[in-house]
């Protein structure tokens, strides 16, 4: 369970966030959206102990975060950067379990299992350069996901891919949760993907000083699917009670 308890975080003298309270329970995949420059990168960063915590506290399981927790990972929007070039799809999976000390033949087994999952099954030997955005994402997902983190954040991880890849890579992000239960914070300035894959959506309002305006849980009927789903009226009411938080708050 990761707990936010009255968290504040600034910039020298620039308040970025104030006063967020937020408890995200095992299992859950929260949603954080709110107008661009609001603080959604700031709280992902603190939550990954890469800022210090200014104000309130922060813990993982009881645990309080001072540096980077264990068994967290962590998906950026750029996946180009964030995969070694000169390793193969596999030994970029198979990295974070070396650190854990685990035997080559057991990390090459891993590294495949999560290939699998995340569609790339056969691709392995390949190197990043040779794939697409869309399937160096994937990589970027399954090598986050190797060592089962306990938490995961996201922020923006589709928002430099086309539309198609980017509603392909949504599907195959709700199936992995679904196999394996990683408790997920998503940061997205997209409010359609944010009830689209939340459990829940939190908005934040407009700086300085942005603080929770709405937390949403996110119901829907029927197992989730592209355009079924946006079509229900549920989803169409969800998407508008965002939208009006969102807007409410910009500048
Ligand atoms: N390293 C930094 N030093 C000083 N100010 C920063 C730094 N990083 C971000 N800021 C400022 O903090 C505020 C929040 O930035 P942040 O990137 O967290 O917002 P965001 O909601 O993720 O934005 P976007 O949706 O546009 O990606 C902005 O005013 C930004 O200019």
């Amino acid at each position: 369970m990761l707990r936010l308890d009255s968290l504040g975080q600034r910039y020298g003298e620039h308040l970025v966030l104030d006063d967020i309270s937020l408890t995200v329970p095992d299992g859950q995949l929260l949603c954080v959206v709110g107008p661009s420059g609001c603080g959604k990168s700031t709280l992902l960063r603190t939550v990954a102990g890469l800022l210090p915590v200014r104000e309130g506290a922060i813990s993982i399981d009881g645990e309080p975060v001072a540096g980077v927790p264990e068994r967290l990972a962590v998906v950026f929007q750029d996946y180009g950067r964030s995969l070694f070039p000169w390793l193969s799809v596999r030994e970029n999976v198979a990295l974070p379990l070396r650190r854990r000390g685990m035997g080559r033949a057991e990390r090459r087994d891993e590294a495949e299992r999560m290939l699998e999952r995340v569609g790339l099954d056969g691709a392995g030997r390949r190197h990043p350069w040779q794939l697409s955005g869309g399937m160096q994402q994937r990589v970027a997902i399954a090598r986050a996901l190797v060592c089962r983190p306990s938490l995961l954040l996201m922020d923006e991880p589709f928002g430099s891919l086309d539309a198609q890849t980017r509603e392909d890579l949504e599907d195959l992000l709700l199936e992995v949760h679904r196999a394996e239960g990683t408790t997920i914070v998503f940061v997205t300035h997209d409010i359609d993907e944010s009830v689209y894959v939340g459990d829940r959506v939190v908005v934040l309002s407009a700086g300085p000083g942005s603080r929770v305006v709405l937390d949403l849980p996110v119901v829907l009927p029927g197992k989730r699917e592209q355009i079924g789903t946006r079509g229900l009226p549920e989803f169409v009411g969800l998407r508008a009670e965002v939208g009006r938080a969102v807007r409410g708050s910009a500048p």
